[in-house]
């Protein structure tokens, strides 16, 4: 049902609003009269070059894009709103159960990407305590065709056919569909949906697991009264309380795990808006095409092995590596696997980015919880060979010499630290990415549709064009 903000805008102030709908209402009309006056004052003014190699190496470097709320540097890495993934640690509340030795909620940064604010705890909970209200169900239709998929066919796809045939349930679509809103309107109704589509992820994401290994019977149940992240653990089996515990954890690892989730899908959400995922979300919404079809696409998107799968191709890499060498202390045999990957002309997963040029901070970050837990690791052979390889393989790619970046990215060291959980189904990891996945873009479509962003449409050149350009 949509929800009134009207009301609550007028009587608190924004430090006081609790509702995220109502503080992105507080802060509209100032937004929209800065990029108004932008548009029409500065138009001309130049971004950049476009060359013949950005055109035919994938638009690199090329400045084109509007996306509100995250940047990245090349060398520090990624920033939301601004905040380093440290100063989002320090300054996000987490959850109230965990008296500030957790990591920060999903929902807290949800509510910063969505309004550029550090959320107060009170925002936070009661942001936490709506996407559990609204995620509490999963709509039947969705949830029969989940059944129906093949348990083979794989998880990322299953995703994407769940959040595109809950394109039945958009608000945003009847209305339109009815001629019943205008342009100035449709931000509303798209927020409606972003806030079912993600409140709805640990539902699916529950679903899709429980098929592929427990015969599609549910692992654990949704408790309204738990943060987003605790129920995509419950839904996996991983708790102790709320899922029949698969893995029999102890209180303490069991609380790690949700811990883990927290932080990898709080550092996941966004990575500034040229990653495949997220254009792709933008550009496929900038059609007006609703939320569910719009992220559906950038889940196919994220899919793909050079984007979020790298992220199960790393584990799976990993295991590989593991069984082939001695010991994975053993360099000379690491280094000689790396050389054979190589050799053949294949990419080594988890390293290289398309913008970075240092260690990806999202790395420290998943490393550092691994640091600050060394009984738990210290025997995992895996998550030690993915720490010596983050030494070993940017000197091989290195001494190769095509890799512009050879350091790990994000994937080198998230899905490994899962499996060490217990959720070694490999192809199953990058679901998880497509949770966090789903607060950067999809906060990006409100705002895209609050500022009246036009549909995308670059113009292409064919080969004739670009020899002339060149002279040839
Ligand atoms: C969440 C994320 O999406 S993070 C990225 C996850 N993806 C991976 O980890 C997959 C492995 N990495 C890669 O394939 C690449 O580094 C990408 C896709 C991330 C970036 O691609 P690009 O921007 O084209 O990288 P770059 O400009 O450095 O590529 C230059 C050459 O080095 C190669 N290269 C780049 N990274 C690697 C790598 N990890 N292993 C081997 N070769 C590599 C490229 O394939 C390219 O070769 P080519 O000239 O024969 O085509
Ligand atoms: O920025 C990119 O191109 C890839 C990436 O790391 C992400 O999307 O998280």
């Amino acid at each position: 049902m949509l929800r009134h903000f009207t009301q609550t805008r007028s009587i608190h102030s924004t430090r006081t609003l609790f509702n995220l709908k109502a503080a992105i209402a507080d802060a509209i009309p100032k937004r929209r009269e800065e990029l108004l006056r932008i548009k029409k004052n500065f138009s001309d003014v130049k971004v950049g070059d476009i060359t013949v190699g950005s055109v035919l190496t994938g638009m690199r470097g090329n400045q084109s894009m509007y996306w509100e709320s995250t940047t990245l540097d090349p060398n520090e890495g990624i920033r939301f709103h601004g905040r380093t993934i440290a100063d989002c640690q320090k300054m996000l509340p987490g959850a109230p159960e965990d008296n500030g030795d957790g990591e920060f909620l999903p929902e807290s940064m949800l509510w910063l990407l969505m309004t550029g604010e550090i959320p107060t705890e009170e925002q936070s909970r009661q942001l936490t305590q709506e996407l559990a209200e609204r995620g509490a169900k999963l709509p039947s239709h969705t949830e029969k065709l989940l059944t129906s998929l093949p348990r083979d066919m794989h998880p990322m796809t299953q995703l994407a056919i769940a959040l595109a045939s809950m394109n039945k349930e958009s608000i945003f679509a009847k209305k339109y569909e009815e001629g019943s809103i205008g342009k100035k309107d449709y931000w509303e109704y798209i927020y409606e949906d972003v806030l079912n589509l993600i409140a709805v992820l640990p539902r699916i994401t529950g679903k899709i697991y429980s098929s592929l290994v427990n015969d599609g019977e549910p692992l654990g149940h949704f408790n309204v009264e738990k943060d987003w992240s605790y129920n995509i653990a419950s839904l996996l089996g991983m708790t102790v309380r709320d899922s029949v515990n698969v893995h029999s954890l102890t209180k303490e690892r069991s609380n790690d795990f949700v811990n883990l989730i927290r932080l990898y899908c709080g550092i996941h959400v966004d990575h500034e808006g040229g990653n495949v995922s997220a254009h792709t979300t933008h550009l496929v919404g900038s059609a007006l095409s609703d939320p569910y079809l719009s992220y559906s696409s950038g889940i196919m998107g994220l899919a793909g092995p050079l984007h979020g799968l790298a992220a199960q191709e790393v584990v799976r890499f990993l295991v590989e590596m593991e069984n082939d060498v001695d010991s994975v202390e053993n360099v000379k045999q690491v280094e000689d696997y790396l050389w054979k990957v190589l050799n053949s002309n294949r990419v080594i997963p988890g390293y290289g980015h398309a913008v970075l040029r240092k260690p990806d901070p999202r790395f420290d970050a998943m490393l550092n919880f691994t640091e600050a837990r060394p009984q738990e690791f210290k025997s995992n052979a895996k998550v030690q060979l993915m720490k010596n390889l983050s030494k070993i393989a940017p000197r091989v790619l290195q001494k190769h010499g095509k890799t512009k970046n050879p350091y790990p990215n994000v994937d080198s060291a998230s899905g490994i630290l899962f499996h060490h959980y217990g959720i070694d189904q490999l192809l199953f990891i990058t679901v998880i990415f497509g949770c966090s996945r789903a607060m950067g873009p999809l906060s990006q479509l409100v705002w895209d549709r609050i500022l009246g962003i036009p549909i995308e449409r670059p113009k292409s050149l064919d080969l004739s064009s670009i020899k002339k350009l060149c002279k040839i």
